[in-house]
This record gives structure tokens, C-alpha cells and sequence, in this order.
């Protein structure tokens, strides 16, 4: 399973401070955990999640489900300290809040040697910026900070996103000119399974690769919005074997369910086939 196909669809934050959380994420179908020291932390207990955080990782049991660890900002009292500690765990990732630009990433590049990092998108300086933030060379993934952007923007809460979607379009651009991971902001509202989907689903339609989580509770409803339907698993199939029979003729275009296809429906085909699989093998663990 290589990075374009590894699955993100579910990727749930767990406060570094509770270990009973930390327990439970290792029995949950998520694709990805943040171990948070950032929001999720109180002040009080910020040191010592640290070491928390640290011992879970190195105990494991988490499989194959991604592991990111975020810090808390370098402009802080404790994001140094994060970073070094973070730099010495058992994770696959870490992420910054709160980034404005690329030179940010080069502070904690200095600091997390050899560790891929992740960025959250949650500042307007950010949004402007985020086509030379996805260009960083140790930049693999974005994070959608929307409770973050949604305050700085002073916008208000609307189920369509409108005042938000421009600054969720600047990072989709971005993300995928560099081929990097991106997924969508948290739904607070953790006991709405409607509201949910329905977040879930535009984000989907947008072109996330999966989407942030607070609770248990939501992983389900996420994983199936972002996993191929058997409809589109099927109609790739089907778009593929046609288009094999076409070309085996000669033909550079096929036609299925009256519309066409050519070379480029085909690599989103195989793309859905290769995320199908990959999934399945997760779920075979
Ligand atoms: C929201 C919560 C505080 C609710 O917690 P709680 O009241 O304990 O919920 P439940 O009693 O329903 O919990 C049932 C069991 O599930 C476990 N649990 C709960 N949440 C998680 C979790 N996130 N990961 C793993 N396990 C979890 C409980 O321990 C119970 O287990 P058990 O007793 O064994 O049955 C809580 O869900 C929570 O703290 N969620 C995370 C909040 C968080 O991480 N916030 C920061 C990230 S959001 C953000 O910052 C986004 C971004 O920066 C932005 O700007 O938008
Ligand atoms: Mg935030």
C-alpha cells in the first residue's frame, strides 16, 4: 500500500492526556489517529501528555492505522518541547497548527529530522499561503482546521459551508497540485449522525481524501462516505473492461451507461479499484 493509496478516510483526534482514550482508538476502525497535545489538552496536563503520549506510542497495538502526533505552535511555551519529544516517538507523522506559511515548516523540519509533517489550514495567512506550504519538501498532508478558520473569518455556522468554501477550495488546489493528502475539518456536533453525512458526503464530492473526527461515534458513518461505493466499484470495472475491448479494436474511446471514456476515466477507475482494495485489506486485519 504506497501513499496514494493508503487510506485516510477516518482520522480521528485522541487527547494525548487520556489514556483510556488512547486505549480504546486501538479497538476502532480508523484509518488515521492525531494524538493531540495541541486543543484537546489542558493547560495543566500539556507537560505531562507528553509522556503519556510517548509511552502509548512505544507500547503499540495501534496496527496499521496512521499515527500523527500533533504539537502544540512553536510560538508557544511548549511546541519546542513537543517537537523534540515528538521527534523521538513512535509515530509516522507530526503536525503543526495553526500555519501561515512554509518557513514554519522549515523550523519544525530542524527540529523533527527524517519525520514527515502535516500541516492544519486553519488561518487566513495559511489560506493565502497554501500552495507554497503543500510545496514544502517534508509537507504530506493538510489538515482542515474549520472551528479555527471559522473563527478568524468570524464567519457563522451554515450546514453548506458557503462562507468557508473558497478557503476549503484554495487548499484542495493546493493539496493535489503537489499530490499531497488532504482532509476536511471536524463536525462538532458528534451525536448528529445526519448532519454527518451530510458533511461527510460534500466533502467526498469536493475531493477530500477523508475527513477529521472527534468521537467514536462518527467513524462509521465516515469511513462509508469516503470508501467507493459498490456503484462506483462496479462501474469502473465495467469502464475498464470496455475500454480494454475498445482499444483491442483499435478504438481510443468506449462508451458504458451512454457515456464516453477514455484513457483519463481510466486512471480514476483504476484509482478506485486500488482504494477498493486497499481498504479491504485493512478491514482483513
Ligand atoms: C467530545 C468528548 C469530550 C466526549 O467524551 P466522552 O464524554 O468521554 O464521550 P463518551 O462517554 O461518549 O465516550 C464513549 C467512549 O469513547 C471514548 N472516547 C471518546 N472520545 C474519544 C476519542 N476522541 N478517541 C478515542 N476514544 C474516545 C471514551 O473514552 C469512552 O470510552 P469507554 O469509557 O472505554 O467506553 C471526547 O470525545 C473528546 O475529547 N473528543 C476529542 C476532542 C478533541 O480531540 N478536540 C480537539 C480536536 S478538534 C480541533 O481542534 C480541530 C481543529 O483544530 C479546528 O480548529 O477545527
Ligand atoms: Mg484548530
Amino acid at each position: 500500500m504506497d501513499a496514494t493509496t493508503r487510506p485516510t478516510r477516518s482520522v480521528l483526534y485522541i487527547p494525548g492526556s487520556k489514556e483510556r482514550a488512547l486505549d480504546k482508538a486501538k479497538t476502532l476502525p480508523v484509518d488515521a489517529i492525531i494524538f493531540d497535545l495541541e486543543d484537546a489538552v489542558a493547560i495543566d496536563e500539556k507537560v505531562g501528555a507528553r509522556d503519556t503520549l510517548k509511552a502509548s506510542l512505544a507500547a503499540g497495538g495501534y496496527g496499521s492505522r496512521m499515527k500523527i502526533v500533533r504539537i502544540n505552535g512553536l510560538d508557544t511555551q511548549w511546541g519546542e518541547d513537543d517537537a523534540r519529544a515528538a521527534a523521538t516517538m513512535e509515530c509516522d507523522a507530526v503536525l503543526l497548527p495553526k500555519v501561515d506559511g512554509p518557513e514554519q515548516l522549515d523550523a519544525l523540519a530542524a527540529l523533527v529530522p527524517g519525520k514527515d509533517i502535516w500541516a492544519m489550514m486553519e488561518t487566513c495567512k495559511g489560506m493565502l499561503h497554501a500552495e507554497a506550504i503543500a510545496a514544502h519538501p517534508a509537507l504530506k498532508g493538510f489538515v482542515m482546521g474549520t472551528n479555527d478558520l471559522a473563527k478568524e473569518l468570524n464567519t457563522r455556522f451554515r450546514a453548506d459551508r458557503l462562507p468557508m468554501i473558497t478557503s476549503l477550495q484554495l487548499c484542495l488546489l493546493a493539496a493535489k497540485a503537489h499530490g499531497v493528502t488532504i482532509v476536511d475539518g471536524v463536525y462538532n456536533a458528534f451525536k448528529d449522525d445526519e448532519g454527518l453525512k451530510a458533511e461527510c458526503e460534500q466533502g467526498r464530492d469536493m475531493g477530500f481524501d477523508g475527513k477529521t473526527l472527534i468521537h467514536p461515534a462518527q467513524v462509521e458513518v465516515c469511513n462509508a462516505a469516503f470508501a467507493p461505493s459498490e456503484a462506483e466499484i462496479d462501474l469502473a470495472q465495467r469502464q475498464i473492461a470496455a475500454f480494454e475491448a475498445a482499444e483491442a479494436e483499435g478504438q481510443g474511446v468506449a462508451v458504458v451507461d451512454g457515456k464516453i471514456v477514455e484513457n483519463l476515466h481510466i486512471v480514476t477507475a483504476k484509482k478506485i479499484l486500488a482504494q477498493a482494495e486497499a481498504i479491504a485489506a485493512l478491514s482483513a486485519e
